[in-house]
């Protein structure tokens, strides 16, 4: 369809889906045109109250449908996961900023390109990187929180200080790269980045590349930011080289990416997926963490007592039965806000979903935020109760803050293990609450779910604390 379409046409040529599942109409989607642009959290919630487990939405051609069943889910992303791909409106936004790196790539240079990636998120390695974690974590504190004496407090926007130490922990673990000199260009042109691929994502009319649109244009200008920095921390490593044994340039991310050959745009693609993809999500999944501990501080004091009893400090691989109750609030935390709220497949040959016969071409659109809302998978399923996680044989099924399948998050574990590292540093010492006249920030879907306009929590350190 041509870019200069109008939305009138556009929205006529909707018709509602002839495969018999239920859904909006084009005229109620016209009529939330808005809403779902300003707040598509809520929009998936009330289509999904409406018309349940599989929602079909007017798109022309092929069908698009939300699933929801954690079975249809799990045919979608794992089971038939050969017949669905990533070529999706998602995606291809998010590929104008990451290329072809691994988040947005397609088979077949996906495969390749995620073995060779793969050794950076060995447990080995996670282990040896755990210092640079909490040294990350430490930094960030001190320069966000200044020197609070024991006893007092102030408030902070703790959605900054976890970007701090996101970005921060991705440069030191994966490229052994100090990136504070770097850091406010890094923060400000990946939420750039983010914000454009979410307009381009939600866009109603298409528009080529290379029209010179004003969102267009500041894309280019921004990936041009990005490409800059991660230029420089590519010729940086070529020129010095950081041999260790079986490698060229290091055991690192970069070093891996350098010495399979790869060409430097492609090491950049994966870079800037890296940085984009490894630091909004763990920002964004910290800020809430520490929102719902700042609103229960029974679970907050008993994290603290857990973590403060501990022979040795946290590291990125601690196992689930040494840190039971903080793994507990991490993965209730990432149940009621995961920061992928929404992963898309499109299939590349005919299939059948929840019953329903599919063709080619067929969107899923599969929201974690809802399928960790189902009330049939979960009791009580607004509440916040780490409890639910404390027994490994409870089902799991329909959890999925890190996807599932072949396309599962390679960073998963470095994820949990860097946030019950933060969560240590910060918490042992300190205690997170509400400021006055605190209310609940909105979630806001951008790239990852983000508080909007920030997280004010009152932090105060500990009497007694050294
Ligand atoms: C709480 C933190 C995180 C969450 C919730 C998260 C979530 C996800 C999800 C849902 C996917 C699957 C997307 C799909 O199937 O379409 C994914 C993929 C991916 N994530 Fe994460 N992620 C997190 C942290 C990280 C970190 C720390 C890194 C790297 C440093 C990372 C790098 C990636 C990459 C490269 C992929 C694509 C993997 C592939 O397709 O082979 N993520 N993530």
């Amino acid at each position: 369809m041509s870019g200069r379409t109008s939305v009138a046409t556009r929205l006529q040529a909707m018709q509602p889906t002839d495969l018999g599942v239920p859904g909006p109409t084009s005229l109620d989607m016209a009529r939330a045109f808005r809403s779902v642009r300003r707040d598509p959290l809520s929009f998936l919630v009330e289509v999904s109250q409406r018309y349940g487990d599989l929602v079909a939405f007017p798109v022309p051609g092929p069908p698009a449908l939300l699933v929801n069943d954690p079975d249809d889910v799990r045919h979608v992303l794992q089971t038939a996961a050969r017949n669905w791909g990533k070529k999706t409106v998602q995606y291809g936004a998010l590929s104008r900023v990451t290329g072809q790196g691994l988040l947005a790539s397609a088979e077949p240079g996906w495969i390749e390109h995620r073995r060779v990636a793969a050794p950076a998120f060995h447990h080995q390695r996670l282990e040896a990187v755990s210092d640079q974690v909490r040294a990350a974590a430490d930094e960030a504190f001190s320069a966000g929180l200044g020197a609070l004496s024991p006893g007092s407090g102030r408030v902070v926007d703790v959605a900054s200080l976890t970007h701090r130490v996101g970005l921060d922990a991705v440069g030191r673990a994966l490229f052994s790269a100090d990136l504070s000199g770097h850091a406010q260009q890094l923060l400000d042109a990946t939420s750039d980045a983010a914000e454009l691929v979410v307009r381009l994502g939600r866009s109603i009319l298409p528009t080529a590349e290379w029209a010179p649109t004003p969102t267009n244009v500041r894309l280019r200008l921004t990936r041009r930011r990005l490409d800059a920095i991660t230029s420089d921390l590519i010729a940086e490593r070529r020129a010095a080289g950081r041999p260790t044994a079986g490698s060229v340039h290091g055991d690192d991310l970069l070093g891996l990416l350098l010495d399979s050959g790869m060409a430097d745009a492609e090491v950049r693609d994966e870079l800037v997926t890296m940085v984009i993809a490894g630091h909004e999500t763990v920002a964004g999944a910290l800020t809430w963490t520490l929102m719902l501990l700042a609103e229960h501080p029974a679970a907050q004091d008993r994290l603290r007592s857990e973590l403060s009893g501990l022979d040795r400090p946290v590291s990125l691989l601690d196992p689930r039965d040494r840190i039971p109750w903080t793994r507990a609030v991490i993965d209730e935390a990432l149940r009621l806000y995961p920061p992928a709220w929404a992963i898309s497949r499109r299939s590349l040959g005919p299939d059948v979903i929840g019953g329903v016969e599919v063709p080619a071409g067929t969107l899923a659109i599969i929201s974690p935020w809802l399928v960790h809302r189902r009330a049939e998978s979960w009791p009580d399923p607004a509440s916040f109760r780490p409890e639910r996680f404390l027994d490994p044989a409870a089902a799991r099924s329909g959890y999925l803050p890190f996807g599932q399948g072949p396309r599962l998050c390679i960073g998963r574990d470095f994820a949990i293990g860097e946030m019950a590292v933060v969560l240590d540093r910060l918490l042992v010492d300190h205690r997170v609450g509400l400021p006055q006249g605190w209310s609940r920030p909105e979630a806001q879907a951008q790239v990852a779910v983000h508080p909007r306009g920030g997280m004010p929590l009152l932090v105060t350190r500990l009497a007694g604390t050294a």
